[in-house]
């Protein structure tokens, strides 16, 4: 590896790695040395040649395609049409993604050193959980989430957690206030004995035994853990909360009158004040917590997450104003208790820092399976993509997991001539929690927007469904670099969805989002233009882009076989040479992501998952995304935002743990997914039979192509046969769709060709 290190006198040199350790270790310049370190992956001239050989072959595809359009009135005609559509488009698509492939980059923190320079002198730091309904998102699992960012290493009284609670419930406010008190043990706990994970929860399910030299502390808190979590579940599961609790906390109070979590006014609650010196039992200032509901009314849009988020900005300005904030959603804990002190050491970089708006920490999740049933685990995108991403200037701002500065948040605009620092601010000493609460309450009503530039210009921005990547799109436009931190020891850890349904929910989110934004003011194309590079503008388009592959793909997996089955060739017969390109194109591009999924850490039967899921994606949750999109273009739809469950029963559960996909509803994903499953295996017999008795065996080289395809897209479905005809469980395919795919196979097969 090759270490782009940038030097304090401006320049980006490169040197080697011994160069650099000689450097340290005589420690040249120590004050001046950088935070961090920059180093470009080696190999890449092995990658170019691959992907230029891969470019001439699509160039070739397209010239066979363009020289032998069948002549008017001869058979396939426009079928070969519609291919050389499709196959422009994946050849323009696989251009784009070149710029994730082409130029990868990472980087590595010097934490010893920010410590060594800056001592205490470190700035506030503002952490934003978002939670919305408490039967979605357990209580349990958000306040693990409160715990563990609560525990960071990092100076408590800097510290300052915010929960948002757009479920507005007082079962999440009792949570809350549940884990402020048992705060007081597990903060200093955690840092005596050094653990990780910091949230009670997931320590507690990993680690069978406690330190040795505190042993019985363990089992204490151990105890309190379990005391807390069973009042916890007692509550939640009840689904009310009980007049002794109530008297608790005056908090409660605000529920008095609430008659539902639609309509209620603006709640702040400070529930542990780092000002006051609220202590821990080992006498250490605790972390500042604060429970938020925004006001709602039945008839106002919230704006959803985006709409939290900049309440959460007001809110935290009042009361702590931190330069930083962290943004994790709830079921995100961290996992990693160092990571405010690296993304510090790109913000406080004396060379590069002040360029800097976001570092972004890719999302793991805990409960991906062996072969990750649902590619849920996208490492392809947080191992490869966002280190090219950030080759270009820097990655997406992907939601939770991301240290961002307070203004460029905000909306500021990055000024070479004048450094934005990041430093400790003064906090407001004189008001009581009380007056801080009520002046913050006020920040947080339905009308304190109205006729602000709140959700446009600054903050984070409304009427997308992916609020943070049009966001972050926007702060790399206003001039700013972003970073993309792929620590060993994993940052966070989410909850994937278990069902095949919740994966397509969950995707047609993204890919409607990042749809419009391309179509949007701020496309990375037009608004993006010579604001961004051109790699990022290309990366941003490969996912901006989604939505539309599914039509290629739609007509890539239909056409081909209905064509076979009909004894109509649509490629070149395997002895022609224009065979070739499309045969180099087909096995070294599998090759390549086969290899490359091992090298990320999938296994062979997880990359073959990945491709399954990918296909899904394309034929049964991106087609909504574009209908949804071309709904809200012409004003008939409003955004949505369905957000992903982080629960399941315990039967769901069962098969998810054994790879078992849960189809389990007539959806018309599942009618899609299940018609063009059954469609190539009939295709492939009805079409094979058809060549071998009666077109003669001689024809067999015009159809290898298709052969091929209709194969591969049958061995990719076998888990859609087995839940048709086999399974018996509740989440197998239901009888009557795989009545309606089979009809609407016969249909596919009766329409008359060109
Ligand atoms: O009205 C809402 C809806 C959602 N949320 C929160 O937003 C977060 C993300 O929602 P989730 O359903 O978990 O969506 P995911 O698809 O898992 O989230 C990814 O994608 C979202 C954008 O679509 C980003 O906001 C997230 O940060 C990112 O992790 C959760 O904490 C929710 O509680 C709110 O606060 N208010
Ligand atoms: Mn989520």
């Amino acid at each position: 590896m090759q270490i782009l290190s940038h030097c304090p006198n401006g320049n980006r040199k490169l040197e080697t790695e011994k160069e650099l350790e000689q450097q340290r270790q005589m420690g040249v310049g120590e004050g001046k040395l950088p935070l961090f370190e920059t180093r470009v992956r080696k190999g890449r001239t092995l990658y170019q040649l691959y992907a230029l050989s891969v470019l001439l072959s699509i160039c070739m595809i397209s010239a066979y395609r363009a020289l032998h359009i069948p002549a008017d009135g001869e058979k396939g005609r426009w079928a070969w049409i519609g291919l050389s559509m499709a196959e422009f488009w994946f050849g323009f698509y696989w251009i784009l993604t070149q710029s994730l492939r082409w130029n990868l980059v990472y980087h590595h923190t010097f934490k010893n050193r920010l410590s060594t320079r800056y001592k205490d002198n470190l700035p506030g730091v503002d952490i934003f959980v978002c939670t919305a309904d408490p039967k979605i998102e357990p209580p349990i699992m958000v306040i693990n989430t409160v715990l563990s960012v609560m525990a960071y290493e990092y100076p408590t009284e800097k510290l300052s957690v915010y929960l948002s609670d757009d479920g507005g419930s007082d079962i999440t406010f009792y949570a809350l206030l549940e884990a402020s008190r048992f705060a007081k043990a597990w903060i200093p706990f955690c840092k005596k004995y050094k653990i990780e994970p910091r949230s009670p929860g997931a320590y507690f399910k990993e680690a069978s035994s406690g330190p040795d030299d505190g042993l019985r502390e363990w089992l204490d808190i151990k105890r309190l853990y379990e005391e807390m979590e069973n009042n916890i579940n007692s509550v939640a599961n009840s689904g009310v909360v009980n007049n002794d609790i109530r008297k608790q906390h005056k908090g409660f109070s605000e529920w008095s009158g609430m008659t539902t979590p639609r309509d209620h006014q603006p709640i702040v609650k400070i529930l542990i004040d780092g000002r006051d010196g609220a202590r821990d039992f080992e006498g250490n200032v605790l972390p500042t917590l604060v429970y938020m509901a925004r006001e709602k009314k039945q008839h106002r849009h919230h704006n959803f997450k985006a709409g939290a988020m900049n309440s959460l900005l007001r809110v935290s300005s009042e009361i702590s104003n931190g330069a930083l904030i962290l943004n994790v959603d709830c079921d995100m804990y961290s996992n990693n208790s160092e990571t405010i002190k690296d993304a510090l050491c790109f913000f406080m970089d004396e060379e590069k820092g002040h360029e800097v708006a976001f570092i972004q920490l890719p999302q793991h999740f805990n409960n991906v399976t062996k072969n990750d049933l649902y590619g849920n685990s996208i490492l392809s995108i947080s191992e490869i993509d966002f280190h090219g991403l950030d080759g270009y200037g820097g990655p997406l701002y992907i939601g939770s997991g991301c240290y961002h500065r307070r203004e460029s948040l905000l909306g500021k605009k990055y000024d070479q001539t004048h450094k934005l620092e990041l430093v400790a601010r003064e906090r407001d000493y004189k008001s009581t929690s009380l007056d801080l609460e009520e002046r913050a309450k006020n920040l947080i009503t339905c009308t304190f927007e109205d006729n602000t530039q709140w959700g446009n210009e600054v903050g984070l921005k409304y009427g997308c469904p992916v609020e943070d990547v049009i966001t972050g799109l926007s702060i790399q436009c206003n001039g700013w670099k972003s970073v993309y931190f792929n620590p060993r020891q994993r940052g966070f850890l989410g909850v994937a969805p278990v069902t095949l349904e919740q994966v397509l929910v969950q995707h047609k989110r993204w890919s409607e989002g990042d749809f419009q934004i391309i179509l949007s003011k701020y496309s990375p194309i037009s608004y993006g233009r010579n604001k961004i590079t051109i790699g990022l503008q290309m990366g941003y388009a490969t996912y901006c882009l989604w939505a539309p592959c599914s039509i290629p793909t739609l007509y890539y997996a239909i056409i081909p076989p209905i064509y076979f089955l009909h004894g109509i060739s649509l490629f070149p017969v395997a002895s022609d040479c224009w065979f070739l390109p499309f045969a180099y194109v087909i096995t070294v591009t599998s090759i390549y992501s086969l290899v490359e999924s091992l090298m990320v850490g999938y296994t062979a039967k997880g990359w073959w998952n990945e491709q399954r899921i990918w296909l899904y994606k394309r034929l049964a949750s991106y087609p909504f995304a574009l209908f949804d999109t071309a709904l809200k273009q012409i004003g008939i739809a409003k955004s949505a935002f369905v957000i992903t469950a982080k629960v399941a029963s315990d039967e769901v559960l069962q098969r998810y743990n054994k790879e078992i996909i849960e189809f389990g509803s007539a959806s018309v994903p599942v009618v899609i997914i299940a018609t063009v499953a059954v469609l190539s295996p009939v295709c492939l017999i009805i079409g094979l039979w058809r060549l071998l008795v009666v077109q003669g065996v001689g024809l067999m080289g015009s159809m290898l192509t298709q052969v091929i395809i209709c194969g591969v897209v049958t061995l990719i479905n076998l888990p859609v046969y087995e839940a048709m005809l086999v399974r018996q469980d509740a989440g197998r395919i239901p009888t009557f769709v795989a009545l309606i795919s089979l009809t609407l196979s016969y249909v596919a097969y009766a329409l008359p060709l060109d």
